[in-house]
This record gives structure tokens, C-alpha cells and sequence, in this order.
């Protein structure tokens, strides 16, 4: 790439004066940390000596005057401690900064400027301080935008004080690595696909890497957009839509300088643990702090507490395991994770005073201090309040008016035992009731009134039914009883939260967007999926203006990626046919070997034949591979019979050490996951022959980057068969 000598000159000056200038400012943010450090040391020196005195006097004198004291002590260290983190910080961003400034520039014109201004684009930002002279903008910076959105000619931006408007005269990209400048080339030469291409090109890493450098247009849009409090992105497999979240969380969080949006206020929802594991570098390279990141799962573990929950895992291993009982677990999850059962959940909740409550007359010595009715109609009233939270007031109410207020009224021990007596009533076992529920056929299919009450519902109820009495709570049961515990309590647990980030969302029903909006109250909203991505559930575009109805947002907006970055031609166009095809879903057009299918008369060969693919990709110099199969039992039987021929991993309860190398793989868990090659295991009649099975197919192929190819024993998937044009099936060895 060869430039024209002045220009790299100039080039190699502008570098060298940015790479001195964070230099000296690295120098002088060391020497600040430093001095930080000692007044730390000192402060809390100081701390230990006065307060001790405080803490022993703490029941002896005034506690109150003595916590206000140590306070006065704690609250300057405090602001210490986070001032020397912020140099840290600082100091991490210009280290990264002096080995790579900037990846771009572009030289745009104001209108109502005569000369051009060079606007150089990196990861943070670098000003001058006495000047305030901006060297590098950070990518996320209002004028940065140009470099996404725009080619040569008229552009703007969107600034704070409004629109700004002028012309884009020059873009320019550059590789600089520990500091020195590779190359750079100007992408009105139309080299920017070709850059695109070659980095797609190479091997994945265990973990999910940055994209600031080619961050395409429409990725931008949905990045840096402000306007909506509910953003969804439909986008194909590997369209970048986990990047894109990720780089959406550090977006908001420049734009939260201001308004103080820290790490803190945005939440990831992750489809499970390897998942979080795997994009956990994205932020920290981007110079931001991790978000904090949840799976469902835990959220229901932390409310539900005290309960055995079944596993998502086990749950999903169930519901696409082949198996006679397949069609009862997903009409149940359909079912009692729909909007109706909500309905039927919130009439349930609003008879609980009146049907399911036994209010009892209170007696204290002997003599009736409140009765039942007095009781009831207290919860009746005041609807706003959260019915667990009524009748927890009732229980000071009563204290009240046994006891009278003010404390020290009344004795601990006679206290306590009135407190027994009313417990009996006012606490509400969220398993119990929700037993309750299924167990009162009438009233059950009374609540269902006209809206269905077919043999199915008949047949969930009985199931559930049983499994309650037995104590089991099954996935879906645990997702509606999380929903009855927030309506019946509430929960304040989420209320700092101001984003949130779904991703994987085509696998979340509709009552858990209910959940969504309860435990988010004061939270904007970013959803992205793929309707083709499910497990074990039909979706279309009408699913996005569900989750807009259930979040009920003043502003939303639904946003379609079409092209697929991550997997070749071959392989995409092979996935494809898995599912119903859209004409509008692209590839990057990077070429590839075209996958194979490969059948074995007997396990001997089968085995051979997946050892010598894995060997022959490790040849290729293809660093993960991973073999995927359908269930978790699957993954188990491939794994015995390979282990003492391959140096291979097993990943099995959502743990794994290093997404590097050969491991086996179940394929709900490989889910948002990406590898150099995919060998799909059990590509057989038994395991993949529905409609549901299609979208599996589709997300294991779309796992590879450069390599696919599926094995089986025996008879071929008719899923498969039917799709073999592209495929060559290896005669019976
Ligand atoms: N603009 C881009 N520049 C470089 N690489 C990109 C870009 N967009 C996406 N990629 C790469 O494409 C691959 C797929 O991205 P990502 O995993 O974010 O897609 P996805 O839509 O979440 O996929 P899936 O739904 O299949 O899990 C990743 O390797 C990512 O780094």
C-alpha cells in the first residue's frame, strides 16, 4: 500500500508529536497516582489512629456522634480512593493510546470555516491541556460519526448545540501497532472491504475482540442511537449484533459522562455464563469498566430463593432432547410463559384477599382487637400498593393497635408471639400459592374463562399439577412464579438500572418481557435477536411488536442487519437453506472450502473420520474448533469415545476454562458463541428432523467462520439430505 511520500512523512511527524504528547502525559499521570497513593496511605493512617478512639468509644459515648465522626474520617479517603482509580484508569487509556493513537482520521470542512480541519479518531481521546487542542478524538465523540456515516462530500454531525454541517474531503485509515505506523490508505480507493476481509479472515480468540475500527454504518445507527427507549435490532447470525451491544454499553456510558450513567446503571442480559465469559474482554479494551451482566436464571435463583429450581440447561436439554414428552414441555413453557397466563396470573392475585386469604379476628388478652372484615377491607383498598407489601403494613397496624405506638411499647416476647399470629396470615409462600392455583381445577379454567380451556391446557394443568405436588419446580413453572412474587411484591433490587441490554432475545416469551418491564422500571431498553435463532419455538417479525407492547415505550424503533459477517459464502449460503430464506441476507463475500457431509456405516469410521477433520483443521492452522452436538447426552457419548484420541474439552454445565482449542459442545450452549471450524456430530435421523430442529441446524452451522462439516452414523437428517446440494456425502468407508 504504497503512499505518497510526503503524506507518510507528515504522517510519521503527527504520530510522533501524538505519541510524545501521551507520553508526557502518562509521565505526569504516574506522578499524580503516585502522590495519590501516599495521601491514601496517610489518610487512612490517620483513620486508624482517631479512629480508634471513635470505635471503642462507641458504646460508651454517644454512637451517634461517634459514627458521624469516623464518617468525617472515611469520607476523604473514600474520595481519594476513587480519585487514584480515575488516574489509574487514566493511565491504562494512554498506555493503550501510545501504542495505537488513533485508527483514522478524516479532514472535514465547516461551512462556515475556509480551511479544512484534521480530525484524527482512536480509541480514548488526547487534548493538549493549556491549548485544549484536541489530538484525538475518542470514536465516540459527535464529530467521530462523520467517520462511519459518511463517504467524500457533504456530511454533518449531531452535536449538542445542534447540527453541524460542512464536507467531508478526506478519510483515511491507519495500522499502527506498539507505536509504529504499518501502513494507511484512503478509503475513497475503495480498500475498505478489503481491510474488512482480511480481518474477518483470520482465526477467532477465545474471547470476543473490539470493532471501533470497522464499525459499518448501519452497526453505527443502532450504536449511537438516543432517540428510542426501546431499540430493537433483528439481525442475522453472526450481523454483529453482540459487538454492536457491547458497543452500545461503552457508547452510553461516554454519553452518561454528564448525566453521571455509569457502569453501574447498564445491565447486560446474557443468554448464559460461557456466553458472559466470552464477551467480558469487549469493554475492558474499549478502556470501560465491565457492566454488570445477568443471566435469567440468576435472577430467578435470587428472588425465588430458598427453592430448587431446575436449570435452564437441563430445561432446554428436554425441550429439543427427542422424546415422547417434547410436545408436553413446550406447550407448557408456551403456555404458562404467554401473555394469557400473565392475565390469569394477574385475576389469580386479585382474588387472593378475598379467595385464597383466611383473615382472622385478632384477640389479645381475650378481648378482639381488629376482626376479619376491618382486616380484609384494609387489603381491598388502596390498589397502587403491592398486595405483599399491604399485608405487611397490616402487621404493624395490628402491633399498632395492640401495643400503641412508639417504641419500647409492649413486651419483646409477648411482641413476638402476636407477630406469630398474624404471620399465619399475611405471609404469602409464593410456591404454595402458585400450587394453589393449579390444583383448584374450577377455579383454574374459571379464570381461563372463554380463552382456552382445550385438551392441551387440560393436559398442562393435570402436569403441572402432579409436578408441584411432588415438589419439582420445572423452568417455566419458576419463570411464572417469579412474575406472581414481583406482582405480589415488587422488588427495588434493579431500580438504579437505566439501561438494558437483551441480547439472544428471540429466546426469552413474552411473560419474562413482563418481568423485564417490572424489574426494570426506570429503564430504556436495547433487544437484539434473531427470530430464526430459537430453541424449540416458532417466532416471525410480529414477535418485536410484542416486546414493544409488553415494554410499552413512548418511543421505539425495530432496525433489520441483513449482512453476515462472520461466516463465508459457502457457509452461510449452506444455513441458510435451513431456514425459510429471506432474498435480503448477505455474507461479507468471503470465500471458503464448502462445508461437507460425511456418513459412516459404523462408529469406527465415524470416529476417524471427526478425528482426522479435527487434525486436518488444526493443519489448516484453525485454533477453535468446536464439535456440536444436539443434546448435552450426545456431547457426553462423542466425548468417551474421542477423549483418548484428541486432546479435547468437554463444556458441560455452562463451565469452560478457555473457548480455545477442540472442545465439544452442546448446541443451546454454543448459542452468541463462534468457531474457525464447526463439526456438527450428529447430523443423523434420530436428532434432527423438525421443523424446530431447522433453527438448531441453522444456529450450529452458523457457529463457523471458515470451516463447516457435518458427520453422522448410518441415515443422514432428512434436513440434511434435502439440503445436499452443496454438500458432497462421502461414500461408506
Ligand atoms: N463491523 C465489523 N467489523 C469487523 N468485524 C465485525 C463487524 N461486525 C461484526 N463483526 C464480526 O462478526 C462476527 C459476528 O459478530 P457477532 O457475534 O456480534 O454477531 P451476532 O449477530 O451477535 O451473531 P449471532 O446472532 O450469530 O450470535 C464477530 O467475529 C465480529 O467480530
Amino acid at each position: 500500500m504504497g503512499n505518497n511520500q510526503s503524506e507518510r512523512e507528515y504522517e510519521e511527524i503527527r504520530l510522533k508529536q501524538t505519541i510524545s504528547l501521551a507520553e508526557e502525559q502518562l509521565k505526569q499521570a504516574k506522578e499524580a497516582a503516585e502522590k495519590k497513593k501516599s495521601q491514601i496511605i496517610e489518610a487512612k493512617k490517620e483513620v486508624r489512629e482517631n479512629a480508634t478512639h471513635s470505635v471503642t468509644n462507641l458504646y460508651t459515648s454517644d454512637g451517634f456522634e461517634a459514627l458521624v465522626e469516623l464518617s468525617q474520617y472515611m469520607n476523604p479517603v473514600t474520595d481519594k480512593i476513587v480519585d487514584y482509580e480515575e488516574e489509574e484508569h487514566r493511565i491504562l487509556l494512554l498506555e493503550n493510546m501510545i501504542k495505537s493513537p488513533y485508527f483514522a482520521r478524516i479532514d472535514f470542512k465547516f461551512d462556515d470555516e475556509e480551511e479544512c480541519e484534521k480530525i484524527y479518531i482512536g480509541r480514548s481521546s488526547l487534548r493538549k491541556n493549556s491549548y485544549q487542542e484536541m489530538y484525538v478524538y475518542d470514536w465516540r465523540s459527535p464529530i467521530a460519526s462523520i467517520f462511519y456515516r459518511f463517504m467524500k462530500g457533504e456530511a454533518f454531525y449531531d452535536a449538542p448545540c445542534g447540527r453541524v454541517t460542512g464536507e467531508l474531503k478526506l478519510k483515511r485509515q491507519y495500522e499502527i501497532k506498539n507505536g509504529v505506523l504499518k501502513y494507511f490508505f484512503d478509503t475513497d480507493v475503495q480498500i475498505v472491504d478489503e481491510f474488512l476481509r482480511q480481518l474477518l479472515s483470520q482465526n477467532t480468540t477465545a474471547k470476543m475482540k473490539a470493532i471501533v475500527e470497522t464499525i459499518q454504518q448501519e452497526q453505527d445507527a443502532v450504536i449511537r442511537d438516543m432517540e428510542n427507549d426501546l431499540l430493537m435490532v433483528q439481525g442475522v447470525a453472526g450481523s454483529g449484533k453482540t459487538s454492536i451491544a457491547l458497543h452500545r454499553a461503552a457508547y452510553l456510558m461516554y454519553q452518561g459522562l454528564q448525566t453521571k450513567l455509569s457502569a453501574n446503571n447498564i445491565m447486560i442480559i446474557s443468554p448464559n455464563t460461557i456466553f458472559e465469559q466470552y464477551i467480558s474482554n469487549v469493554l475492558p479494551e474499549l478502556g470501560e469498566d465491565n457492566v454488570i451482566s445477568v443471566v435469567f436464571e440468576d435472577i430467578l435463583k435470587m428472588l425465588l430463593k430458598g427453592r430448587k429450581i431446575q436449570s435452564k440447561n437441563d430445561f432446554l436439554e428436554k425441550i429439543i432432547a427427542p422424546s415422547q414428552y417434547k410436545k408436553i414441555y413446550k406447550d407448557s413453557i408456551e403456555f404458562k410463559a404467554s401473555k394469557l397466563f400473565g392475565e390469569i396470573l394477574d385475576k389469580f392475585i386479585y382474588d387472593i384477599p378475598c379467595q385464597w386469604i383466611e383473615f382472622d379476628d385478632v384477640y389479645y388478652e381475650g378481648t378482639c382487637v381488629v376482626n376479619r372484615q376491618t382486616l380484609q377491607d384494609k387489603i381491598l383498598g388502596r390498589t397502587e400498593t403491592p398486595l405483599g407489601i399491604k399485608l405487611e403494613q397490616l402487621e404493624d397496624y395490628i402491633l399498632e393497635l395492640i401495643f400503641g405506638t412508639g417504641k419500647g411499647r409492649g413486651h419483646k416476647a409477648e411482641k413476638n408471639l402476636v407477630k406469630q399470629e398474624i404471620q399465619k396470615f399475611i405471609k404469602i409462600d409464593i410456591f404454595e400459592l402458585y400450587k394453589t392455583l393449579f390444583s383448584n381445577e374450577s377455579y383454574f379454567f374459571s379464570l381461563l374463562q372463554n380463552n382456552n380451556s382445550s385438551e392441551s391446557i387440560k393436559e398442562i394443568r393435570e402436569y403441572t399439577k402432579e409436578n408441584l405436588e411432588a415438589g419439582c419446580i420445572y423452568y417455566d413453572d419458576a419463570i411464572a412464579m417469579l412474575y406472581l412474587y414481583l406482582k405480589i411484591y415488587g422488588t427495588n433490587e434493579y431500580k438504579n438500572i437505566k439501561q438494558v441490554v437483551i441480547d439472544e432475545a428471540q429466546d426469552y416469551y413474552p411473560l419474562q418481557y413482563e418481568i423485564f418491564g417490572l424489574l426494570f422500571p426506570n429503564a430504556k431498553f436495547t433487544i437484539l435477536g434473531d427470530m430464526k435463532q430459537t430453541l424449540a419455538k416458532k417466532e416471525d417479525i410480529s414477535f418485536y411488536e410484542e416486546i414493544h407492547k409488553i415494554l410499552n415505550k413512548k418511543k421505539s424503533s425495530l432496525i433489520v442487519l441483513n449482512k453476515s459477517f462472520r461466516c463465508t459464502n459457502e457457509i452461510l449460503n449452506f444455513s441458510l437453506k435451513f431456514i425459510e430464506q429471506s432474498p435480503q441476507i448477505k455474507s461479507f463475500n468471503r470465500k471458503g472450502d464448502s462445508p461437507e457431509v460425511f456418513i459412516a456405516d459404523n462408529s469406527e469410521v465415524f470416529i476417524d473420520k471427526i478425528v482426522e477433520e479435527v487434525k486436518s483443521c488444526q493443519e489448516k492452522g484453525l485454533q477453535s474448533i468446536g464439535l456440536i452436538c444436539k443434546t448435552e447426552n450426545n456431547s457426553i457419548c462423542l466425548y468417551n469415545k474421542i477423549k483418548h484420541k484428541l486432546d479435547i474439552q468437554i463444556i458441560r454445565n455452562g463451565s469452560a476454562a478457555e473457548l480455545q482449542g477442540v472442545f465439544i459442545i452442546p448446541v443451546y450452549m454454543s448459542k452468541g458463541l463462534e468457531f474457525d471450524a464447526v463439526l456438527i456430530c450428529d447430523a443423523d435421523n434420530q436428532n434432527y428432523y423438525d421443523e424446530d430442529d431447522k433453527n438448531l441446524l441453522y444456529v450450529a452451522c452458523t457457529r463457523a467462520l471458515h470451516r463447516l462439516s457435518l458427520f453422522c452414523e448410518k441415515e443422514v437428517s432428512p434436513l440434511i439430505y434435502a439440503t445436499s446440494k452443496h454438500t458432497k456425502l462421502a461414500q461408506t468407508e
